[in-house]
């Protein structure tokens, strides 16, 4: 097991958002969580993150109890790309390389150059490499970030909707990317989708939130209209093209 988080609750000030989540991802294995807006999905992925700090329940990345790392430690294991992400005036290089921080003792070394040059690669970034992030589109700067993330060569891998403000043939090149470096890497990637038919054809394992608790937990063949139904408070019907299952609302 990469990732085990145990009986998570999480409360904004009285108010309870996460109320018990428990579960585990695997080596090479890609987990989305699914669910409604507002049921404590962003709040998940940054108590796994350590940028919240549950009330009770814990978080053991490996054999580590996040609570006993220190941030340097974390951000080799971790990496986070939040749901919106701020554009500095720094190149999309440098914005790239900073994912390379917790590594760097005293200098940037040839390592750090070539996990940068190789990532910007991967994510089509290399014409744009000199440019501002603060003039890039949306889906250029996503793709910045999620390269940032690639570069920190985490163990666990933290997407808040990655395929925001990506165009179609970005989200699918991205996820079957992701999906990629999740197995050949055997590492842990873990992220929020709101496109269902995506996050089944990229994803090996399924969470649905409701109310602050993991409503359901399954692979992709084991879901079904009514969990659908029950989740988003719709009426669906699933079909299967290439033994993928397809959601479609009716
Ligand atoms: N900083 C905050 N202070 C108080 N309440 C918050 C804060 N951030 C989120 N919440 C509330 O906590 C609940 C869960 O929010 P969260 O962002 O985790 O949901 P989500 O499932 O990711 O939603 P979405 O699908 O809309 O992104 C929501 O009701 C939200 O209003």
């Amino acid at each position: 097991m990469i990732l085990s988080v145990d009986n998570i609750k999480f409360s904004y000030k009285s108010r309870e958002v996460l109320k018990g989540v428990t579960f585990k991802v695997k080596r090479g294995e890609v987990a989305s969580i699914l669910g409604e807006n507002g049921s404590g999905k962003s709040t998940l992925l940054k108590c796994i993150n350590k940028i919240l700090k549950p009330k009770i329940g814990s978080i053991f990345i490996e054999k580590y109890n996040i609570n006993e790392l220190n941030s340097k430690e974390l951000s080799k294991k971790i990496a986070y790309v939040p749901q919106k992400s701020n554009a500095n005036y720094i190149t999309v290089f440098d914005a790239v390389l900073l994912g390379r921080k917790p590594y760097i003792k005293f200098d940037v070394s040839d390592e750090d150059i070539k996990v940068v040059e190789e990532v910007l690669k991967l994510m089509e970034l290399e014409d744009i490499a000199f440019r501002y992030i603060n003039e890039l589109s949306g889906g250029e700067l996503q793709r910045v970030v999620i390269a940032r993330a690639l570069a920190q060569e985490p163990r666990v891998l933290l997407l808040d909707e990655p395929t925001n403000n990506l165009d179609l043939r970005y989200q699918l090149k991205i996820l079957k990317l992701i999906r990629e470096i999740t197995k050949i890497k055997n590492i842990a990637t873990i992220m929020v989708m709101h496109d269902i038919n995506l996050a089944l054809r990229f994803s090996d394992k399924f969470l649905f939130m409701k109310d602050g608790i993991i409503y359901y937990e399954g692979e992709k063949n084991s879901i079904t209209p009514e969990i659908i139904e029950e989740v988003y408070g719709i009426k669906v019907y699933i079909g299967y093209y290439n033994n993928t299952p397809v959601v479609i609302p009716i």
